[in-house]
């Protein structure tokens, strides 16, 4: 099953790439992943409407919605995916409204936190099982699982009982222990009693292992049915050979007895472990508060449930509280932490006309705030699909687990019967069960099953908290492996925050104020850095910009609109082509503005490098990952930049030739990772093997990219390459503690080493079982990373 997946993958890959470059870079404009939304892009998004409408034949299943003031794309999906995304299951579609389809995950887990959300089985999925989680909205599924057997505490604890008698009343091994004693009959009372437990405490496992079979893929509670299943029905066979046929067999009622319960136990407590691994999504609900406090038309305050909030709703935030929902602030100002949902950690400065997310923590005033997105589309909602979805995603390293799982069904039940066989035949039929019941108990592969989610669960909710959104958990395993990191220049090694350094006038009939005027007019139409950077020079001149009706993106090259019914561009030097008698400093960025076929003026922009850029290069070539910058801009804007950090560039590139360098590299079998911010990136982004928007970049790039990092902070590359790693060491150690425990576990419960001494009872067996899954969930527990 996951083979077959991951050929589909494999084979859209190849599709994928071999579609021309214009295709591709269009559908991956889809809001596939996500439909993250930092409050800072909002008065973005129509702009890039304008570009996607603009560069797109394919997305014929766009649909605006606009009903909440704020257009949003949602793109259905076309046929040719990125390899990851192409095994999305489409079913959800048609179910859902277009309020759902930024979520595509595959399970259908929509870690929607106002509802109370049960997952459904999983077709590829083996262990279920009910989480222990009554203090959670909803649960989290960590792949699958969860099983949904019932409640392993409340079993257990009922169970108990019914354990303990069986165990005052039947002999360890034959053996009598101090505490142990029987009366007439008493073993007739012990087997009615462990029938009861075998039914009730059992249940969880039989059921289990029925589904199990179902799925055609026997595993975990497979074995532990058969162990339990083994002693019992053995041993209710020697209460009836002792009173129907007079033979003295002994029964294994202690040992079934203690089994059922410390397998109950183990289980319980795993399920526990595994709640607190990587709680991501209920740590994010947490963040919402219950009640919101809503303002009425005559200034009345009346409280509401957050999940009956609507849009246009205005709620008071008082000092110290949090935000119930996204919005817009109406009245009042204070400073505001959005700490956990950003991993900006500094408390923001907010007043009226700026926008909250919901979840965010009021400082010191009182706020009023009109609600703008409420369930789905909160930015906390779009989080938990996200890490949910990458949560759910399959990889590499958990297919592996999954095979050895399933072989170890097979090898566990054939090292059962040989010893059953061969201990049968040396010492008899209780030698023999004893150790066949253990090795099927102590192969329960527990462990090997959640080695890998629960690692995965813990480092994307890390990530999330520091600000580092993993939308494809195979980013974190190519990450390791990368030999190339393609940086885009503007806005992501610089800040972004162009000075205007010269303005040159090219027609004689303007004059520099008119220049500027026009330029800030038609900027208004762009999302790139340049373009605020120009705004607010303008502003800073108290130079009015004009206004221009339909201005559209040309990505990679710049802008087109117009104004008076003139077609102006403000484009780069070379998409003008022509030369100019300008005299640009050298190492700026250079825009030309075009009316009709005439350069009016060209405007000469700097900006300068990040303050951790430098050492983002330093850490990368420490780390054998060969970095590499590609930018849109000029040849001399872009030698300052390379030759300042010594690294190699390519300068002029249109987001096809980006595109056509991340394709080279990986034709070179490269691992390429691509970190960038722009529209120019998305194509390169999406065919890069980790694609990594950055900071507030704009949604076409957070739509391609893998990672999303919701700061401009090139150290937070780095700490996602740290992330990655430690997350790969994590899932190495747990593979061996799930797995490679077997190994020695199995030929050990066999009773290999018995002629040593060294031998296990099925109990002992049940609680290393237990212990290596224990082991697992706390190993994974304490992934974390370095503080900045
Ligand atoms: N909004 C804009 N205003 C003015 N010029 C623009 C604008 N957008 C693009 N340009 C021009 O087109 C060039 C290429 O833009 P592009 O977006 O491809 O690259 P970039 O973002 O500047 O560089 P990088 O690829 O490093 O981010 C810019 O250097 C600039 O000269
Ligand atoms: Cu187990
Ligand atoms: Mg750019």
């Amino acid at each position: 099953m996951k083979d077959t997946k991951q050929e589909r993958e494999h084979i859209d890959q190849l599709e994928a790439e071999t579609v021309n470059q214009h295709a591709h870079s269009q559908h991956q404009q889809g809001s596939h992943g996500t439909t993250h939304k930092h409050p800072i892009e909002d008065h973005r998004s129509d702009v890039q409407h304008a570009a996607h409408a603009q560069q797109d034949a394919h997305e014929q299943h766009k649909t605006e919605d606009t009903r909440h003031g704020q257009p949003k794309q949602h793109v259905d999906h076309s046929h040719h995916h990125k390899s990851h995304e192409s095994h999305v299951d489409n079913e959800q579609d048609g179910g859902h409204e277009s309020h759902s389809h930024g979520n595509h995950d595959n399970h259908g887990n929509h870690g929607s936190h106002d509802h109370h959300d049960h997952h459904d089985h999983h077709d590829h999925h083996d262990y279920h099982n009910h989480h222990d989680h009554h203090d959670h909205h909803y649960h989290h599924d960590h792949h699958g699982h969860h099983h949904h057997h019932g409640n392993f505490k409340e079993i257990f604890l009922k169970s108990l009982p019914l354990a303990i008698p069986i165990m005052l009343l039947s002999p360890m091994m034959g053996l009598k222990l101090p505490f142990q004693f029987t009366f007439p009959y008493s073993d007739i009372l012990v087997a009615i009693l462990a029938t009861i437990l075998f039914i009730y405490g059992g249940r969880p496992f039989y059921t289990g292992a029925i589904d199990e079979f179902k799925q055609k893929s026997p595993g975990m509670m497979a074995l532990v049915t058969m162990g339990i299943t083994v002693s019992y029905v053995y041993s209710v066979y020697a209460v009836f050979a002792r009173y129907l046929m007079g033979e003295a067999v002994m029964d294994f009622f202690f040992e079934f007895a203690s089994l059922i319960l410390i397998m109950l136990l183990g289980h319980w407590i795993e399920m526990k472990a595994i709640g607190e691994a990587g709680d991501a999504q209920s740590s994010l609900a947490a963040l919402l508060p219950k009640e919101a406090q809503v303002e009425q038309a005559d200034g009345s305050i009346i409280p509401k449930p957050v999940a009956e909030l609507a849009i246009g709703d205005i709620v008071r935030v008082q000092a110290g509280e949090n935000v119930p929902a996204d919005g817009r602030i109406v009245r009042g100002e204070s400073r505001i932490n959005e700490a956990l949902l950003t991993g900006e950690s500094k408390p923001v400065a907010k007043q009226a006309g700026d926008e909250v997310i919901g979840g965010a923590t009021n400082g010191e005033g009182t706020l009023f705030v009109e609600v703008t997105e409420t369930g789905d589309q909160s930015f906390i909602s779009q989080v938990q699909q996200l890490v949910a979805s990458a949560q759910n995603q399959p990889s590499r390293a958990e297919n592996l687990a999954h095979r050895v799982s399933g072989w170890l069904f097979y090898i566990a039940l054939a090292a059962a019967i040989i010893a059953f066989v061969a201990w049968t035949a040396m010492e008899g039929v209780s030698s023999g069960v004893t150790y066949a019941v253990t090795t099927l108990v102590i192969a329960c592969p527990h462990a090997l099953g959640l080695a890998i989610p629960l690692v995965v669960a813990r480092s994307t909710s890390l990530g999330a908290e520091r600000g580092l959104l993993v939308k494809d958990r195979e980013a974190l395993e190519l990450t390791t492996q990368a030999d190339i990191m393609l940086l885009d220049k503007t806005g992501t090694l610089t800040t972004g925050e162009f000075k205007v350094l010269q303005l040159d006038v090219l027609d004689d009939t303007l004059s520099e104020e008119e220049l500027l005027s026009l330029l800030a007019g038609i900027e208004a139409g762009s999302s790139h850095p340049i373009a605020q950077s120009i705004i607010n020079y303008a502003e800073s001149e108290g130079v009015e910009a004009v206004s221009f009706d339909e201005i559209e993106v040309v990505s990679g090259s710049g802008l087109e609109g117009s104004y008076q019914g003139e077609h102006y561009q403000l484009i780069s030097q070379k998409a003008y082509g022509k030369g100019l008698a300008i005299d640009p400093p050298s190492g700026s960025t250079v825009s030309i503005l075009v009316k009709g076929e005439e350069a009016l003026g060209a405007v000469a922009l700097g900006d300068e490098l990040k303050e951790t850029t430098s050492h983002l290069i330093r850490v990368l070539k420490e780390q054998g990952i060969q970095p590499v910058m590609a930018t849109g801009d000029n040849e001399s804007a872009a030698k300052v930049v390379a030759e300042t950090l010594d690294i190699t560039y390519y300068a002029n590139q249109s987001p096809e030739d980006k595109y056509q360098l991340v394709e080279q590299y990986q034709e070179e079998n490269q691992t390429v990772i691509m970190v960038g911010d722009g529209v120019n990136d998305a194509p390169s982004l999406a065919l890069a093997d980790v694609g990594i928007a950055i900071g507030a970049g704009t949604q076409v790039a957070l739509d391609s990219a893998d990672v999303i990092l919701t700061q401009s902070e090139p150290g937070d590359i780095e700490a996602f390459i740290e992330l990655s790693y430690k997350t790969q060491d994590k899932m190495r150690q747990n593979l061996w503690w799930g797995a490679g425990y077997n190994f020695l576990a199995i030929p050990l419960a066999a009773g290999l080493l018995a002629p040593l001494g060294i031998s296990l009872s099925p109990a002992m067996g049940a609680i290393l079982m237990s212990l290596s899954t224990v082991i697992v969930a706390i190993n994974a527990m304490t992934l974390s990373l370095d503080e900045q």
